[in-house]
């Protein structure tokens, strides 16, 4: 259904700060890099159950790629983005330029995502996250958000943003919504759409592998079923395969943990997560 308040597109900070300063309810925020699929629209749902204001970003961040990374053809759907937020009964979506975003050009002071900013993907993607969270940092204080919306999709990026937010004391919400997966399985992922048919397929290992782990209660059986699934798969090429607890420090005999991987499927590289249930021993 759609809403019948219009979605507006704006694309300056002056646009943004006029937009919210005439919000009636509190400053709900999605962030995203665009090309939106139904893992973006259930964070848009979820901040539209929140708020009747709901404001989404897009903006793909140069700051959190890197040199050989996929910047320059990450897609670009502008249009059906906009649809996609006007069925969805989105308020604002700030689509702003590099120049609106960095004026003056790259910042010389960015954010220092400490340890957990180094293992994992970070070990994976130097200066990712320091570039993610200097750009999440600058729309939470653009847009003034109340309460910003991140997927589970993303794990160490939504532990990282929680951090931030607690350690500097940022005085908004961070809430976590659940991976939306394709029926067969596959995380949703603006990244699938560079999948062949075979890699597509390939790819399905990386969900079947962390959905069998999952089944075990018992850390070094939840490792091993995961690595045989993703080891009989050619396809692709792990890059992590790890067990760890919720703030992504080493896993407590006790659940709650969570099991992520990484991997690279021909050129594309994608990352999943689930949650377990472990098990004392
Ligand atoms: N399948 C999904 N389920 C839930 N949330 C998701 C999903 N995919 C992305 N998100 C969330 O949407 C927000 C914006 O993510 P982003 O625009 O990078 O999309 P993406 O699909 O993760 O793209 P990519 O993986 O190609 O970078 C993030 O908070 C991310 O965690
Ligand atoms: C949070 C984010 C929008 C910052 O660029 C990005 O990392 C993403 O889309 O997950
Ligand atoms: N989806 C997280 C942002 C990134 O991969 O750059």
């Amino acid at each position: 259904m759609t809403d019948p308040i219009p979605t507006l597109l704006i694309h300056t900070r002056a646009e943004l700060a006029a937009a919210v300063a005439a919000a009636t309810d509190e400053v709900a925020v999605v962030m995203t890099m665009g090309a939106l699929h139904d893992g973006h629209r259930a964070l848009i749902r979820a901040a539209r159950e929140r708020s009747t204001f709901v404001l989404v970003t897009i903006f793909v961040n140069p700051l959190q790629f890197g040199p050989n990374e996929d910047f320059d053809k990450y897609p670009r759907t502008l249009e059906a983005d906009l649809e996609a937020c006007r069925a969805e009964g989105v308020s604002v979506v700030f689509a702003p330029g590099r120049d609106e975003m960095y004026p003056g050009g790259a910042p010389s002071i960015t954010m220092n995502a400490g340890p957990l900013g180094e293992i994992l993907e970070g070990a994976s993607r130097p200066g990712h996250f320091s570039g993610m969270l200097t750009v999440v940092e600058k729309l939470l204080l653009l847009t003034r958000a109340d309460v910003a919306f991140f997927g589970e999709k993303d794990f160490q990026q939504l532990a990282l943003i929680r951090r931030m937010a607690h350690d500097l004391e940022l005085g908004v919400e961070i809430v976590a919504v659940p991976t939306v997966r394709e029926p067969d399985g596959l995380a949703m992922s603006s990244r699938n759409r560079y999948l062949s048919a075979d890699e597509r397929a390939s790819a399905l290992a990386l969900s079947r592998a962390l959905r069998e782990g999952a089944t075990h209660t018992d850390p070094d059986a939840v490792l091993a079923a995961a690595t045989k699934i993703l080891d009989g798969e050619p396809g692709i090429r792990v890059d992590y395969l790890a067990l760890t607890a919720p703030d992504l420090g080493p896993a407590p005999p006790e659940g709650p943990a969570r099991l992520l991987v990484a991997a690279r499927v021909g050129s594309t590289r994608l990352i999943d997560n689930v949650p377990l249930q472990l098990k004392g021993h």
